[in-house]
């Protein structure tokens, strides 16, 4: 059935090395996040990083954005972040997408192509500009922060 909720449309434009792997895609109903997967097979070492290929590039209709989210079951199994997280996909762009991938785990981590490595959250952007002023208004917290209103 379809949804019901507002939908918009992203063209994705497969690359040579996307060949046969599937379109990022929402694993259930009413899922947050398309999962998108690895166009390479890789060994992530502990500690180690990698902007990690996955074969698509896209045109997000201005006015969007799509973040790019860890998926919680490699980060809690096996320590698997992205080390720039939300990722930030401008609208502008036209390059590949990639998932900064981070091994926060003790053990080395295999990546097989085709494998799910994070999500992507379609957002709408607000835009804003900066009016330079000499006063701020007052507010009851004021300069507090970083743990000023106790743990
Ligand atoms: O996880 C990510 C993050 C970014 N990008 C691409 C799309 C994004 O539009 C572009 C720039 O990202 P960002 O602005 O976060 O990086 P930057 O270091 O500020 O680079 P730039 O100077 O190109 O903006 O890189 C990805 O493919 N994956
Ligand atoms: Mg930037």
């Amino acid at each position: 059935m379809p949804s019901p909720l507002p939908s918009i449309e992203i063209q994705l434009k497969r690359l040579p090395h996307g060949e046969g792997l599937p379109v990022p895609a929402y694993a259930t109903a009413h899922a947050a996040g398309m999962d998108v997967v690895s166009a390479e097979e890789l060994v992530l070492t502990p500690g180690g990083r990698h902007a990690v290929a996955t074969g698509f590039a896209m045109a997000i209709p201005e006015g969007y954005e799509v973040q790019v989210r860890p998926r919680s079951g490699l980060a809690l199994k096996h320590g698997i972040s992205l080390p720039n997280t939300p990722g930030t996909i401008d609208a502008d762009y036209r390059g590949e997408l990639k998932i900064i991938l981070i091994n926060l785990g003790s053990e080395p981590f295999a990546i097989s192509r085709g494998d799910r490595i994070a999500q992507l959250v379609v957002a709408p952007v607000q835009i804003a500009s900066f009016a330079e002023v000499d006063m701020l208004d007052d507010t009851v917290r004021g300069a507090g922060g970083f743990g000023s209103t106790g743990v």
